[in-house]
């Protein structure tokens, strides 16, 4: 890290922009240790090389009158009763409350989703989706990361995806270096992802989505999972990177008394309803305010909690005397600090993204780089992952051996023996069931997981469906036509079928096809149940299909219509039909 300056002195000043009185120095830098001068020179150089990098604009998020109502069974149910409120740049916000309060609906409301009532704005303007999406990031609590990666290579994935051409591939890799630097990965940059501890996966989380360096990040329960000393080195490393100018909320569940003062801000909920906004050491005097005293000796976090979920009415109270959100406390000095002076107007955003591309160009340009990059980023990101998960592709070989030499010994030399085409036909619905079966389950059984970290990439606009889709089934291709023609290449040989080179192509093209249409039925179905529900889903589906592949043999042509029509639906039907044409079509 030759190449990243030290200055101590940004630590104290010069890039903590927005700093407040009411705010102590952390006493850990983000990777635990205490703040030695090297430390202390580290962190500071790493976050100024980093600001020097953020050339998005700060923005401020003003929100009224939010309400949200689902269709529950019990009716519709109002989860969000017309909160306000507002989050600003430079802060470090979390939005607290009871389990079941609304904390992650709001956070989700104003990271994008849709449906709702009120007023979102950004920095005085409506919000345009078009530009907030690429303005924030959001970090799920269950965030899966790519197991079978290294932090550097999903940090440098994460670059070439996120910030396209807007940087050469030098300058990517000096802010990589600078992000792992500043998060306290350095010394892991070479660790496998599966093998960090909680911690440590979440800081990379939090650097995967800081590559392109967004002005608003959202973390839902960041701290669940970790233990206190990680979670304060949490805590202090966004407070570190709001300091930048950076707005940053984050749901949180009972912070202790020492992590509760290092949040700028504080947004209480209760049963859909705001009951405070404001710096964290105004709360216990605004309790008191209600006739909730908070002994001295006890967390102000944990009072409010047990204060709220012990009395009904007090949230109530407590959201009258806030005006629900529209009401905010704050310390004199943040006032003073002069926040207005960096907050670009909202026109200023939207001339970022439009000064290099026309506004036609913008509306098409949903993500940072083209189909055809994101699609060779995501191969080649899938292939290397596949490579190293050496136990999967034995398993897989193994499967296609053994079930080659079982179908190639039950079936032994029947297909030159024209007393048994009724075997031979048996022996040919057996290549149907297995192609169908092994390429159906492996993504029922796979994808569900690899579903998380689909979902928080493409939330975060890294790639397109489309480019994913199309590396996820080009990915497995090479795969399936390596073992599937190794399968058949036995078993067609042991079953002793006509050994013509045109037959023996039909009927391994026959097989590898049935293999992709499986597989494309096992995604469909992968995609939409987990893989406990999906592996019953799975097979309870393709058996109809498989009985009709098979149904009418023997009927001539007597077949009504409605069967007839079934029939055609299912694609093992051809598949069968291949695998027979193949051996016994008179050329
Ligand atoms: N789609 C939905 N249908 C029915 N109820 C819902 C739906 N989404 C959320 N809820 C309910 O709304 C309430 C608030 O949910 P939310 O996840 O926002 O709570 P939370 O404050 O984040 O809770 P926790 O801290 O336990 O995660 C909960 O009671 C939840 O059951």
């Amino acid at each position: 890290m030759s190449n990243v300056p030290l200055v101590r002195r940004a630590i104290a000043g010069a890039s903590f922009a927005h700093t407040s009185t009411s705010i102590e120095v952390p006493s850990m830098n983000p990777v635990g240790d205490h703040w030695t001068p090297a430390a202390l020179e580290r962190a500071g150089s790493t976050l100024k090389a980093l600001h020097r990098m953020a050339k998005r604009p700060p923005v401020h998020i003003i929100f009224e009158d939010v309400g949200y109502t689902v269709n529950a069974s019990e009716g519709e149910r109002t989860i969000l009763h017309n909160v306000s409120g507002e989050f600003r740049s430079g802060e470090l916000t979390c939005i607290l409350g009871p389990s079941g309060a609304g904390k992650s609906t709001l956070l989700n409301i104003l990271a994008g989703s849709t449906g709702v009532n009120g007023r979102i704005t950004v920095n005085g303007q409506a919000r345009d989706m078009r530009v907030f999406k690429k303005l924030s990031s959001y970090i799920m609590q269950d965030d899966i990361l790519q197991p079978r990666l290294t932090v550097s290579e999903s940090l440098k994935i994460a670059a070439d995806l996120k910030l396209g051409s807007e940087l050469g591939k030098a300058e990517k890799e000096l802010v990589v270096e600078e992000i792992l630097q500043t998060l306290g990965l350095w010394d892991h940059r070479d660790t496998m992802s599966q093998s960090l501890s909680g911690g440590q996966s979440k800081r990379l989380s939090i650097a995967l989505e800081l590559v392109n360096n967004p002005p608003i990040i959202f973390l839902d329960e960041p701290t669940t999972g970790l233990d206190i000393v990680s979670i304060r080195q949490l805590v202090v490393l966004l407070r570190l990177l709001s300091r930048q100018g950076r707005t940053i909320i984050c749901t949180i569940h009972q912070p202790s008394a020492s992590l509760f003062s290092l949040f700028d801000r504080v947004y209480v909920l209760s049963r859909g309803l705001c009951c405070y906004q404001g710096a964290a050491p105004l709360l216990v005097p605004y309790l008191a305010e209600v006739g909730h005293v908070c002994p001295k000796t006890h967390n102000p976090a944990d009072f409010v909690l047990e204060t709220l979920v012990g009395n009904v009415e007090t949230a109530a109270q407590m959201s009258e005397l806030c005006q629900n959100g529209k009401l905010c406390r704050t310390i004199n000095k943040m006032i003073r600090d002069g926040r207005k002076r960096e907050l670009h107007s909202y026109e200023s955003i939207q001339r970022i993204f439009t000064e290099h591309v026309a506004k036609e160009q913008l509306q098409k340009m949903n993500f940072p780089t083209s189909f055809m990059t994101q699609f060779l980023i995501l191969i080649k990101r899938m292939f290397l992952q596949m490579r190293r998960n050496s136990l999967n592709l034995w398993i897989q070989l193994f499967h296609h051996i053994i079930g080659a030499l079982l179908m190639g010994g039950i079936f032994f030399l029947i297909g030159n023996d024209g007393n048994q085409p009724i075997a031979n036909f048996k022996f040919c619905l057996s290549c149907v069931v297995f192609f169908m079966y092994t390429y159906i389950m492996i993504p029922i059984l796979l994808f569900p997981t690899e579903l998380r970290t689909l979902r928080r990439e493409y939330f975060n606009r890294w790639y397109s469906l489309k480019a994913y889709y199309a590396a996820l089934t080009l990915s497995t291709m090479p795969l399936l036509i390596l073992l599937g023609t190794l399968f058949i290449a036995i078993c067609y040989t042991m079953s002793g079928q006509i050994l013509e080179f045109k037959r023996f192509v039909l009927f391994t093209i026959t097989g590898l096809l049935t293999g992709i249409c499986s597989e494309g039925f096992g995604l469909l179905v992968g995609s939409t149940f987990n893989a406990t529900n999906g592996s019953i889903v799975g097979p309870a589906t393709v058996a109809p299909l498989l009985a009709l592949c098979c149904y009418g043999l023997g009927f001539g042509s007597h077949i009504e219509a409605f069967m007839k029509f079934l029939m055609s639906l299912s694609y093992l039907r051809y598949s069968l039909s291949g695998f027979c044409l193949a051996l016994y079509q008179v050329k």
